[in-house]
């Protein structure tokens, strides 16, 4: 079994999977006769492969126990998918490229309870992973005709300790 050590999040060391959706860096738009700040388009979501349509869904998510057993990766070939944290706390996302239709060697980001992540279509990750507490996130993803979900076993799990 390896060790899964948890990086750091930022949009460059993440680029190659994805968006981060965080205030820092964001076009700021005020609206709303300057009352409301907004963080215009974190991401655009892509869903629409297939005749599909982008839905909003909200998860919860058990705490997971540590360390934890990354034994499996799954990815969306036809739309990419968002989180972003609404409870708050640190969260923590495993990517992986794709080597021949199966995932590669993963990597493991931990993520303040502030920024969101949106996987690119067709990118391998792991079920969400929360921490600590009884988490919600607000998911932008695919719904329509199609299967839009693969998932690859690992041959030996990689061994994920608490952030
Ligand atoms: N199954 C489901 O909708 N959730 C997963 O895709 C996930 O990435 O958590
Ligand atoms: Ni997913």
């Amino acid at each position: 079994m390896t060790a899964l050590v948890c990086e750091p999040i930022g949009r460059e060391v993440f680029a190659p999977f994805g968006e981060v959706m965080t205030i820092e860096g964001a076009e700021l738009r005020m609206i709303n006769g300057g009352t409301t700040e907004r963080f215009h388009a974190l991401a655009t979501a892509d869903t629409e492969t297939e005749d599909g349509r982008t839905i909003v869904s909200l998860f919860r998510g058990q705490p997971r126990r540590f360390p934890y057993r990354v034994g499996m990766m799954e990815r969306h070939p036809l739309g990419s998918q968002a989180f972003f944290p609404v409870t708050g706390g640190d969260w923590i996302a495993v990517v992986a490229g794709d080597e021949s239709g199966r995932p590669g060697a993963p990597r493991a980001f931990v993520v303040p309870g502030n920024v969101g992540l949106q996987y690119g279509r067709n990118v391998w990750h792991h079920p969400l992973i929360a921490v600590g507490r009884v988490s919600d996130f607000l998911v932008v993803d695919r719904e329509g005709p199609g299967n839009n979900l693969e998932e690859a076993d690992y041959p030996a799990p990689y061994i994920l300790t608490a952030p």
